[in-house]
């Protein structure tokens, strides 16, 4: 079977800073990845990598087997593909981020129904339907003709990532979804995430949130200095005795909820 994301080689320098030093990672199809790592170890930059926001510096990146931004010959050589192929691809994949970037102008309604006007260029009675039932699959119908500042910060990374979904992606990246939450919020979104997964959406999520990887996770991913130290399921990342580097991780992130799951 075809990853619906694969990594090979990857490396990203800003400068003289190596923050990717060679990542492989291959991720499965209606699966869940969680990436996990210290902060600065090098997520976002992958995450941002995967929807071509960062063009890494060497490396390869396949999305449902297409690669995505450069073609690499078989000597290694990399050539920009055009932009047509480029925005093709990138269309497949669907981006939430930690500060939601909601239009502060528009409803919630209008922000996802702007995105398939704009982005699928349909017009706006069936892009409002369409966008009615995203944000109903968030549980934000009766929210629709609020503006972001009405909203709870829960509520808006709700919108959020219905305007992602309602964009038909085949892969949905999240960067630090809940950073941003007060605590009491979180759930509201890890829940329409998990309900993502059991979908059988492909998922590629960062997070500091150790029991949602764990419990939801069927990959984990644990980046350190810009490598990719561990990779496998949460059973054989997390199971003791655990990679020191891995152990110290959790000493910072693991909470008492998340403790009892590993
Ligand atoms: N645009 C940039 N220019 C220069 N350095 C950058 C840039 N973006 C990220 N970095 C550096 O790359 C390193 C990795 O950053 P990144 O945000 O990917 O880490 P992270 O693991 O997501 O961290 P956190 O958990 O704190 O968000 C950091 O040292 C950061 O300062």
């Amino acid at each position: 079977m075809i990853a619906a994301v694969s990594v090979t080689g990857l490396v990203k320098r800003f400068g003289q800073a190596e923050v990717l030093r060679g990542i492989d990672l291959e991720v499965p199809a209606g699966r869940v990845t969680c990436l996990i790592g210290p902060s600065g170890s090098g997520k976002s930059t992958l995450l941002r990598c995967l929807a071509f926001l960062e063009e890494a510096t060497e490396g390869a990146i396949l999305i449902g087997g297409e690669p995505l931004g450069f073609a690499v010959t078989p000597d290694g050589r990399r050539t920009r593909l055009p932009s047509g192929r480029i925005r093709a691809v990138r269309s497949q994949i669907g981006m939430v981020f930690q500060h939601f970037n909601l239009w502060p102008h528009m409803t919630a309604l209008g922000n996802v129904s702007e995105a398939l006007k704009t982005v699928r260029r349909l017009g706006r009675s069936e892009a409002d339907d369409r966008a009615m039932a995203q944000l109903r699959k968030v549980g934000l119908q009766n929210r629709a003709n609020l503006y972001p500042s009405q909203l709870s910060g829960g509520q808006q990374q709700r919108v959020a990532i219905a305007r992602a979904l309602a964009l038909e992606p085949k892969i949905m990246l999240f960067d630090e979804p809940t950073s941003s939450l007060d605590p009491e919020l979180t759930g509201e979104v890890l829940n329409v995430m998990r309900a993502l997964a059991a979908d059988g959406m492909t998922m590629v999520v960062v997070s500091h949130e150790i029991g949602f990887a764990a419990s939801v996770g069927h990959q984990i991913a644990f980046l350190d200095h810009g490598q990719l130290l561990l990779r496998g399921t949460p059973q054989e990342v997390f199971r003791k005795p655990r990679h020191a580097r891995l152990d110290q991780f959790l000493d910072t992130y693991l909470d008492r909820g998340a403790a009892m799951l590993l």
